[in-house]
């Protein structure tokens, strides 16, 4: 799907956040990098309208993020930084049936979907468990599920592996590439990336290099001096 920038900048009061951008993006696996602070959020939540362009727009598949903003809110799922916090029902199955429901779908689509998700993720077992007992790796699992089981055609993850033990940051990067949906991934994890088909480095609110993992990286290294 495209996702189209076009002169594109946001301001928080006298803060730019964003100063100007135009671009498009067609890639399946789309990785953004920077230092804190840089603006990696504030262009990602642009994608599925949670913050809304000062001056330009944001067009997803041909909506404009404003004019469209519902139907572009369902098209781009974005799993936040701490997840726990976008789990509001107590209990697992029924944070996933959530956004479901509130679609209108019937009980018996909405118990089947919940466990075809649950089992593609293999977190079955968790079924039944409350949400803020789950690990960082389940949570962050679950919540992936609750946002996938709304079939968004695009994924916007921000930083996925935040906090995470080895196993379950090898378990949440094989289950981000095996989806089958549009990634966009914001990570500090360079290694979650390096294998995407286009990494964007943002650095104080500006588009600072755009390409091939390899030579992004590179600049992000000497952007950071290290
Ligand atoms: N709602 C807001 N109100 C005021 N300022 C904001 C708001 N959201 C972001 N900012 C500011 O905009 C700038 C960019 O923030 P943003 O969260 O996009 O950066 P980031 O690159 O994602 O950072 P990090 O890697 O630390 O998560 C920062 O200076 C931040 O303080």
């Amino acid at each position: 799907m495209d996702i189209r920038f076009a002169d594109c900048s946001v301001r928080f009061g006298d803060k730019t956040a964003l100063h100007p951008l135009t671009l498009t993006l067609t890639e399946r696996r789309i990785g953004i990098i920077g230092l804190n602070g840089s603006g990696k959020t504030t262009f990602a939540r642009l994608i599925n309208g949670l913050v809304k362009p000062s001056g330009g727009h944001v067009l997803v598949g041909g909506l404009d993020t404003v004019a469209d903003e519902k139907r572009v809110f369902g098209k781009a799922g974005f799993i936040f930084q701490n997840p726990q916090h976008q789990l509001i029902m107590p209990i697992v199955e029924e944070d996933i049936a959530f956004g479901l429901k509130n679609r209108g779908l019937k009980t018996t689509e909405i118990t089947e979907r919940t466990a075809t998700i649950l089992a593609r993720f293999g977190i079955s077992h968790l079924a039944r468990r409350r949400v803020h007992e789950l690990s960082g790796g389940e949570t962050q699992l679950v919540a992936m599920a609750s946002v996938l089981v709304t079939e968004p055609d695009i994924l916007i993850l921000d930083e996925p592996t935040n906090q995470l033990d080895l196993k379950n940051r090898a378990l949440v990067a094989s289950t981000i590439e095996s989806l089958e949906q549009q990634v966009l991934v914001i990570s500090h994890d360079l290694s979650l990336v390096e294998d995407f088909e286009r990494v964007l480095l943002f650095d104080g609110g500006r588009l600072v290099a755009d390409g091939t993992p390899g030579e992004v990286i590179a600049r992000y290294r000497e952007l950071a001096a290290c």
